[in-house]
């Protein structure tokens, strides 16, 4: 069930107003994931999200950093990355449109060159999995891992990479991933990311963070998070919060009656949501 953490609650009354709430990096696992829309003719660094400058799109095939720190940051993982074909798994992921692969596999990298430990994610409160889930994940394990293995990396550099690691690796992103949508800065970036939104995903990337993979989910929630120009977020009050009440944003679309949503946070989320509107059953 929803835990609640102190930090969480809010130690004054917060006014309705933009609230800046946490900058950095995401940790984990940003990832772009391809099929990146091709329909955008724009790039966003491979690290932070952030939108490349100006037109064209002359880096086709290569990453784009946005600065010297994020190629520095990113030097480690995207080392082994490169030194990998991942055709197999790019084939497999984007004939199904599966995302979070690609981000267990950025993890795996991030691990691989001593980024982060493989236990990073641990602290997150996992999906419930159903049966043919369990099933697609054993084979993107076995994808992911002889992938590896076929690149010629030492066994003990991957001995962490077990069908259980990334079960649970994958039942943490799930359900605290973020999509990450950049509001747009022109009137051609917002012409053709209405394009992207018809033709496919509008998001730029998914990203795992910490703190904010704390905020429970509510149906009408008093906070919402909003991305401006990379991976760093904003979190903003949507009316006034008393003291020591919970912040929590909504994972999903408000929108949507009871049952359907209900449906997605079960299938989609795995949890089922025990907010006052759902209980209500508005
Ligand atoms: C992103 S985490 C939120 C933080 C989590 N409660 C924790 O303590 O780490 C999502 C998980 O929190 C729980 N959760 C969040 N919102 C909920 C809600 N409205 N009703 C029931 N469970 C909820 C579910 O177990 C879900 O899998």
């Amino acid at each position: 069930g929803p835990r609640s953490l102190d930090g969480l609650r809010r130690p004054r009354s917060l006014r309705y107003s933009p609230h800046r709430h946490w900058r950095g990096p995401p940790l984990g696992a940003a990832s772009r994931h391809p099929p990146f829309p091709l329909s955008l003719p724009r790039e966003v660094c491979y690290r932070c999200l952030k939108r490349k400058a100006g037109k064209g799109d002359d880096s086709r095939g290569d990453c784009y950093f946005c600065s010297d720190a994020c190629r520095e940051h990113a030097e480690g993982f995207h080392g082994i990355q490169k030194k990998v074909d991942w055709s197999l798994l790019d084939d497999h992921c984007s004939s199904r449109g599966l995302k979070y692969p690609y981000m267990v596999r950025r993890l795996a990298c991030m691990v691989i060159s001593g980024d982060v430990g493989a236990d990073c994610l641990d602290i997150l409160q996992p999906a419930q999995l159903h049966q043919g889930t369990l099933i697609e994940m054993e084979e993107e394990f076995e994808l992911l891992k002889s992938t590896f293995r076929k690149a010629g990396f030492q066994e003990e550099l991957t001995t962490f990479l077990t069908k259980q690691w990334y079960i649970n690796i994958l039942a943490r992103i799930r359900v605290n991933a973020f999509r990450i949508e950049l509001v747009a800065s022109s009137y051609e970036d917002l012409l053709s990311s209405a394009v992207a939104s018809v033709t496919c995903d509008a998001s730029v990337g998914n990203a795992v963070y910490m703190l904010p993979s704390f905020y429970n989910h509510d149906c009408d929630p008093n906070t919402h998070i909003v991305w401006l120009e990379n991976a760093d977020a904003k979190l903003k009050t949507l009316r006034d919060i008393d003291e020591g009440e919970e912040l929590r944003i909504c994972y999903i679309d408000t929108s949507m009656d009871v049952n359907a949503r209900q449906k997605i946070l079960t299938e989609g989320f795995g949890f089922q949501c025990r907010c006052q509107r759902c209980l209500s059953g508005d």
